[in-house]
């Protein structure tokens, strides 16, 4: 056991997330983080292509439509494309407070099949910081923004540095990830924020 603490409650003395002064505008568009994502990149033809919105506070919006491609029974999304979205969804919340940062634990409840062809509306919201880990949690409603929720799920993300990808990324992607000033750019504008 290595004594670590992956509760999703968050620690009595954990702060309130606290949105960034530059963080994108309410209803503002956040844009992909990677082409390549699978998240949320233009580049892949299979991904969940999610386009995050800027909530109000700490939180974000977004719909996934499920194709062909995410089932895993006949006509139904597969759990992980759904545990995905979530994922994707809650990643983007580091926009707003401008830190990045990855999952380190996330729990999902699945509440209701999601047919193929239907429409995920997706949100998510900071709950409490301590140190380097944010606390959040994530629906995923059909119907509708208000419509039953079929997925749900708590997380903790993990703050870290560029160099968390740069020593840990294939070499291949790394090293096109870098030769592009405007990656290297906001990656490194994320990092110095206090
Ligand atoms: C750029 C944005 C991309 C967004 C894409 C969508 C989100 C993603 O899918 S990210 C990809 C999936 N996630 C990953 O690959 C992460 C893999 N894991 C790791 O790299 C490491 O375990 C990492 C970075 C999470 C933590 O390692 P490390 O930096 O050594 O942190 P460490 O010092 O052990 O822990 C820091 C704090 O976090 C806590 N913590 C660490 N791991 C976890 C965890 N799994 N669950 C809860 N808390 C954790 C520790 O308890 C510690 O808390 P405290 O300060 O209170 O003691």
């Amino acid at each position: 056991m290595s004594g670590r603490t992956t509760a999703l409650t968050p620690p009595g003395d954990a702060v309130p997330p606290v949105r960034h002064p530059e963080a994108p505008a309410p209803g503002e568009t956040i844009g992909s983080h990677y082409e390549h994502c699978f998240g949320c990149g233009g580049g892949q033809p299979h991904g969940l292509h999610l386009e995050a919105r800027a909530g109000e506070g700490v939180s974000v919006t977004a719909e996934f439509r499920v194709r062909e491609a995410h089932q895993g029974a006949p006509g139904l999304a597969h759990g992980g494309v759904l545990a995905t979205a979530l994922d994707e969804t809650l990643g983007s919340l580091g926009w707003l407070l401008r830190v990045i940062a990855v999952t380190g634990r996330l729990e999902t409840d699945f509440v209701r099949p999601v047919p193929v062809d239907t429409v995920l509306h997706l949100q998510a919201e900071a709950l409490a910081v301590h140190g380097r880990k944010i606390y959040c949690t994530a629906t995923g409603r059909i119907g509708g923004p208000d419509g039953p929720v079929a997925v749900q799920a708590d997380a903790v993300f993990v703050e870290v540095k560029v160099d968390h990808f740069i020593a840990n990324g294939r070499k291949q992607e790394i090293q096109a990830a870098l030769a592009d000033p405007d990656q290297v750019k906001v990656a490194r504008a994320f990092e110095v924020n206090p």
